[in-house]
C-alpha cells in the first residue's frame, strides 16, 4: 500500500482528503504543520507528500529541500491558492513533481498522485509546461473540461440533453442532475455554468459525500480563527468561494439532516455566517446539484428534507445511460482513445471491427466512467493499431452472451484473456433493472437452477442472488 503524507494547516481539508484518499487504497498521514510532518518524515517510509505551499511554521521551499534530503525518490505534489502559483512553479523547478489549485477536484488530484507514483521515479524533476494562464483558466473547476475536451453526442438523448443545457443555462435556475454513477453529470454542471452568464465567476464543485459531518459548516460557510480546535486560520467556505458564481453540490443525497438545514437556510436567506463569526455575509449564488440516487424516495422516508428538493430541484436533468445514447458510444470511445494516447504516449488508431460490435451492444453499466478506463488499458496493452477483443476485460463478452443466452460460452470467456485483470466479477453489479430478472432467470436456466453455479455465472454472490430472487418474485 503506498503511504501519503498530506502537510496542511486547514484541519478540515486535511481530514476530508485523508478520507479520501483512504477510500482510494493508500494508507495516509496527516501532518498540520512542517514540525510534526518531520516526524512523520521521519518514522514512515513514505512515497508521496502532498503539501501545501504556506503553512504556519514554513513555506514551499523549505518543505521540498526537507524531503528531498530525507528521501530523494518521495515524490511531492504542491497544493497551492491561486496568489501563491508562483512559489510553486519556483518549487517544481527545483523538484516538486506538479502542483494543483485549490479548491482541489478529487479526479484530478487523484489523477496526479496516480502520475506521481508511476511517473515520478523516471522525471523526478520534471516542470510543468503549461503557461500559467493555462493553468489559471482550468483550475477553478473541479471538472477539467473545458472547451472542446468534451463530446456532446448526435444521438436523439444527446440532443434533449444538450436542448435542456441550452434552455436552462442562461437563467439563475437550480438545477438538478439526476442519473447514474459515471453518466457526465459533473459535465453537464460545468457546462451549464460556461453557457451561463456567470462563466467568467467562480465554478466551485463540491463533493457531498467527502465531506465529515462534523467539519461540513465550516467546509460550507467558514470559519473564524480559534472557532474551534484546529481552526489556526481563517478559513473561507465553499459558498463564499462561488460568490457571484455557481455551486455544484455533487452527490447531495449524502448531506446529513442538518447540513441540510443550514444549507436550506444560507439558499433561501442569501447569506451565510462563518463558523464562529456574528458577520453574515450576502452571497449571489447559482446552486446546481447532482444524485444518482432516487432523492424522492429520499424524501418520502424522512432523509431528505423536501423543501430542499425543491429548493434544488426547481428545474431537472437526466443524465443518459451511456448505452441510451446508440451510435454515439462510437464517438465517445474516439474521443477517449484520443485521450489515452495522448497520456500514455500510444497511437492506437481506433476499434477493430468486432470491438465496434462489442462497444455498441454492451451494457456499460458504469457509463462513461467505464469506457474511459476500459479504452485506457486497452490502449496500454495494444500491441497492433487497433484495440482488439484481446485487450478488453471477458466481462464485456459475458454480458453480451449472456444476452444472447449463451451463458457457457460466457463463463469460459471470463476465465480467458486478461479478465478479471482489472475489474473484480462482484463490480459486475447487475446491469439494468430492464434486464436484471431475465438475465437472471437465464442464468439459472442455464445453471440447472443451482444457485451457487446461477451466482457464479451472474459474476454476484449467492447473497445478492438469494435478494434478487426475492426482488423479482422468481420461485424455484
Ligand atoms: N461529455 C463528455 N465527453 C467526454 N468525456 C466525458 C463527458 N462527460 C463525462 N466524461 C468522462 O466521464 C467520466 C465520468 O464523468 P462525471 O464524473 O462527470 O460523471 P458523474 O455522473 O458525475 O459520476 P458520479 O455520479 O460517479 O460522480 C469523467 O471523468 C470524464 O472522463
Amino acid at each position: 500500500m503506498k503511504k501519503i503524507l498530506i502537510i496542511e494547516d486547514d484541519v478540515s481539508f486535511c481530514l476530508m482528503m485523508k478520507t479520501f484518499l483512504t477510500k482510494k487504497g493508500f494508507e495516509v498521514f496527516n501532518a498540520f504543520s512542517f514540525k510534526e510532518a518531520t516526524v512523520i518524515l521521519k518514522d514512515q517510509q513514505l512515497d508521496l507528500v502532498l503539501t501545501d505551499v504556506r503553512l504556519p511554521d514554513s513555506d514551499g521551499i523549505e518543505i521540498l529541500k526537507h524531503i528531498k534530503e530525507v528521501n530523494p525518490a518521495i515524490q511531492v505534489i504542491l497544493m497551492t491558492g491561486y496568489t501563491d502559483i508562483k512559489t510553486a512553479v519556483n518549487v517544481m523547478k527545483i523538484g516538486a513533481f506538479d502542483y494543483v489549485s485549490k479548491p482541489i477536484n478529487s479526479d484530478e488530484i487523484l489523477h496526479t498522485i496516480n502520475k506521481a507514483l508511476t511517473e515520478g521515479g523516471k522525471t523526478s524533476t520534471v516542470v510543468n509546461t503549461s503557461s500559467e494562464t493555462d493553468k489559471k483558466e482550468t483550475r477553478p473547476v473541479k471538472n477539467a473540461y473545458t472547451g472542446s475536451h468534451f463530446i456532446k453526442g448526435k444521438s436523439a438523448k444527446s440532443k434533449e440533453l444538450y436542448d435542456f443545457i441550452n434552455v436552462v443555462a442562461p437563467t439563475n435556475i437550480s438545477v438538478l442532475i439526476i442519473g447514474d454513477s459515471g453518466t457526465g453529470k459533473e459535465n453537464i454542471a460545468y457546462s451549464i455554468h460556461k453557457l451561463s452568464k456567470r462563466e467568467n465567476m467562480p465554478y466551485v464543485a463540491v463533493d457531498c459525500g467527502a465531506i465529515p459531518k462534523d467539519l461540513a459548516a465550516s467546509e460550507f460557510f467558514g470559519h473564524v480563527k480559534g472557532s474551534f480546535t484546529g481552526a489556526v486560520t481563517d478559513k473561507i467556505g465553499h459558498f463564499e468561494a462561488a460568490n457571484g458564481g455557481t455551486i455544484f453540490l455533487d452527490e447531495v443525497g449524502n448531506l446529513t439532516y442538518d447540513v441540510q438545514v443550514q444549507l436550506l437556510r444560507a439558499l433561501q436567506e442569501r447569506k451565510v455566517k462563518p463558523v464562529g463569526s456574528s458577520k453574515e455575509i450576502d452571497v449571489d449564488i447559482r446552486i446546481i446539484a447532482a444524485t444518482n440516487e432516487d432523492l424522492q424516495k429520499a424524501v418520502r422516508e424522512g432523509d431528505f428534507r423536501e423543501d430542499l428538493y425543491h429548493r434544488l430541484n426547481e428545474f431537472s436533468i437526466q443524465a443518459p445511460r451511456l448505452n441510451e445514447r446508440g451510435k454515439d458510444v462510437l464517438e465517445f470511445a474516439e474521443f477517449f482513445i484520443a485521450q489515452s494516447n495522448a497520456e500514455l504516449e500510444r497511437n492506437v488508431e481506433g476499434l477493430s471491427d468486432e470491438v465496434t460490435e462489442v462497444f455498441l451492444s454492451y451494457e456499460w453499466p458504469g457509463n462513461l466512467r467505464e469506457m474511459r478506463n476500459i479504452i485506457k488499458r486497452a490502449v496500454l496493452l495494444s500491441s497492433s493499431n487497433l484495440i482488439e477483443k484481446s485487450v478488453l476485460p471477458a466481462e464485456m463478452f459475458q454480458h453480451n452472451v449472456l444476452k444472447n443466452a449463451d451463458v457457457d460460452t460466457a463463463v469460459i470467456a471470463s476465465s480467458d484473456g486478461f479478465a478479471g485483470a482489472s475489474m473484480q466479477r462482484e463490480d459486475l453489479k447487475l446491469y439494468s433493472s430492464t434486464n436484471e430478472e431475465q438475465l437472471i432467470r437465464v442464468a439459472l436456466e442455464k445453471a440447472k437452477y443451482n444457485k451457487t453455479k446461477a451466482a457464479n455465472i451472474l459474476g454476484i454472490d449467492r447473497k445478492t442472488l438469494y435478494n434478487k430472487l426475492k426482488l423479482y418474485d422468481i420461485e424455484l
